[in-house]
């Protein structure tokens, strides 16, 4: 067929896909108001978001209609909230109502049908699994205990890229398997996989570092892609687009990872028989299912739901938003001068920066959420839904109804920022803004019954990483990346990273034997 053709049967498509879907957006008269403006177009119609990703055409709409936007997306009404105030109605005044999400291929294909607490629905599985977080993982003693494992693979993540000064670098993959090292070992133990083939795990490691990465891309990849049979359910089963075949390829992989911690836990247990003290998170959790007072028993799938769910939260989301810190970072290197000046007042030249020091280090703080502010990890944040009719700030919502908080259009609002698309970290030196879900213009990890669980660590993480990344190293572009040629596009997904990854060049600023471990 020739270029025309092709064409014409592409607009078709679209067209009927439109049809057929009903995606467009809906003025409902008497339930939902609309500010005054233009008639609103088909989005399918819009020229202007076609190659948008799904938060910058929401951002383009709200823009026009409004800081709470009614689409119909298939069989099912959604609502965008795109200012702080509409964020705080549904996340705190009326959380209890959309604190449940909506069904979802991932989570039945490849969660364990929804028995982990990211697509959990609200119940009490899902309470359950929140309390354990709270009481067991995430308790300041715990996580104090688990302090070391950070500090460990911090100082080698810092020696390993020492190894590569002078050359160029993808930061990211660095960054994700820091990441994934430090998750691996304060969930499963130990990695449980061989770093670059040379497996210096013992024969136990059953993957490769290489082939745990390619897992975890697979597994965000299809948490969140727009599956469109998760809009139109009979569509999952035609599976026109292979999400779900791919979903149960990657569920037999993470069985078999699984299957081999599990077992491998359960033998250390009954070997120490009533020496056996919990040490790691799976250790914790198979504590809990031989408990017989617990309120809801603690199901296989459920250990491994849960502990899917603490192995990959952390790792994708710190990589990510790390790498995006040394990107605006690298645009305007007066701000590492800025950074580096604070670092060397504060901690000076002859010893790493610890956790302890990070108060004493706003400058690094206001970095950290300037980032988030302009890069939210997740800028629609895993979608919530109605558990029943309400109403909200005037609007009447059914039961059923899909809620998106845009955290990206939040960040973008002028009324709350001055000059919001320019990276100027000094805005939050002079405005007292947290990050733990009580400051509604900056929700880097949501808010209310659904905030994330494991931001005191995802923090703890975060902060350290950008501040050893600034102490060790002076950052440029390899010879033939121009400043202006470094791009700052996203690529779509549940999260939002970069589109082309990060490549440096890094060159140590402390003495060499700081380096050395
Ligand atoms: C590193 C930075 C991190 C960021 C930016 C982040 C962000 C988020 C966000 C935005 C949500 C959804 C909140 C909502 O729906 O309103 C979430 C949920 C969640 N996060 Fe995180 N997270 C991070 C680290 C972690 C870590 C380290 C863990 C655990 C090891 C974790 C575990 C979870 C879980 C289990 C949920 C689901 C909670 C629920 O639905 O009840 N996250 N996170």
């Amino acid at each position: 067929m020739e270029a025309p053709s092709w064409f014409l049967l592409f607009i078709a498509l679209l067209a009927s896909l439109a049809f057929l879907s009903g995606i467009f957006i809906r003025r409902r008269g008497k339930q939902l108001k609309f500010p005054p403006g233009p008639k609103p177009w088909p989005i399918i119609g819009n020229l202007n978001l076609i190659g948008s990703l799904p938060h910058q055409s929401l951002h383009k709409l709200s823009q026009r209609y409004g800081q709470l936007m009614h689409l119909k997306f298939g069989s099912y009404p959604v609502l965008v909230a795109s200012s702080a105030e509409m964020a705080k109605e549904f996340l705190k005044s009326h959380d209890q109502i959309f604190a449940t999400r909506p069904p979802h291929a991932a989570g039945k294909y490849v969660t364990y049908n929804y028995s982990d607490m990211l697509w959990a629905p609200y119940g009490p599985h899902w309470r359950q699994g929140r309390k354990i977080c709270q009481n067991e993982i995430f308790s300041s003693k715990r996580l104090e205990s688990l302090e070391y494992i950070l500090v460990q693979e911090m100082s080698a993540f810092v020696s390993r890229l020492y190894g590569l000064s002078g050359k160029p670098v993808v930061l990211k993959e660095h960054l994700s398997s820091l990441s994934l090292s430090v998750m691996c070992r304060m969930v499963l133990g130990k990695n449980h996989f061989s770093v670059s083939g040379n497996d210096q795990l013992g024969s136990n490691s059953i993957l490769s570092l290489q082939e745990m990465l390619e897992i975890l891309d697979e597994f965000f990849f299809l948490i969140g892609v727009f599956n469109v049979g998760d809009w139109i359910p009979w569509l999952n089963f035609l599976d026109l687009q292979g999400n779900i075949k791919r979903m149960k390829a990657l569920k037999k992989k993470l069985d078999r990872f699984h299957d081999h911690v599990f077992d491998e836990h359960k033998r250390k247990k009954k070997g120490l028989g009533k020496d056996f003290v919990a040490q790691d998170m799976v250790d914790i959790l198979l504590q809990l299912a031989d408990d017989p007072d617990l309120d809801v028993k603690l199901t296989y799938d459920a250990l491994r739901g849960l502990t899917l769910d603490l192995v990959t939260a952390g790792t994708d989301t710190m990589a990510v938003n790390v790498e995006w810190v040394v990107s605006e970072l690298m645009k305007q290197p007066q701000l590492i001068t800025k950074a580096t000046q604070e670092l060397d007042r504060v901690i000076g030249r002859e010893r790493w920066v610890e956790e302890k020091d990070i108060p004493q280090l706003p400058y690094l703080d206001a970095i950290m959420k300037e980032t988030m502010r302009k890069h939210p990890v997740a800028p629609l944040l895993p979608p919530h839904m109605a558990m029943k009719d309400c109403n909200v700030a005037g609007y009447d919502i059914r039961k059923g109804t899909r809620v998106l908080i845009n955290t990206w259009s939040i960040g973008r609002d002028p009324s709350l920022w001055e000059q919001p698309e320019e990276f100027r970290p000094e805005r939050f030196l002079e405005r007292n803004i947290d990050v733990k879900g009580q400051s509604f213009e900056l929700l880097p990890f949501g808010a209310g019954r659904r905030m994330c669980p494991g931001y005191n660590l995802g923090l703890k993480m975060i902060q350290l990483s950008i501040a050893n990344l600034l102490q060790a190293f002076n950052w440029k572009l390899p010879d033939n990346t121009k400043l202006e040629d470094l791009s700052m596009e996203e690529a779509p997904g549940i999260t939002s990273p970069r589109k082309f990854p990060l490549v440096a060049v890094i060159e140590p600023r402390l003495p060499i034997h700081l380096y050395e471990i």
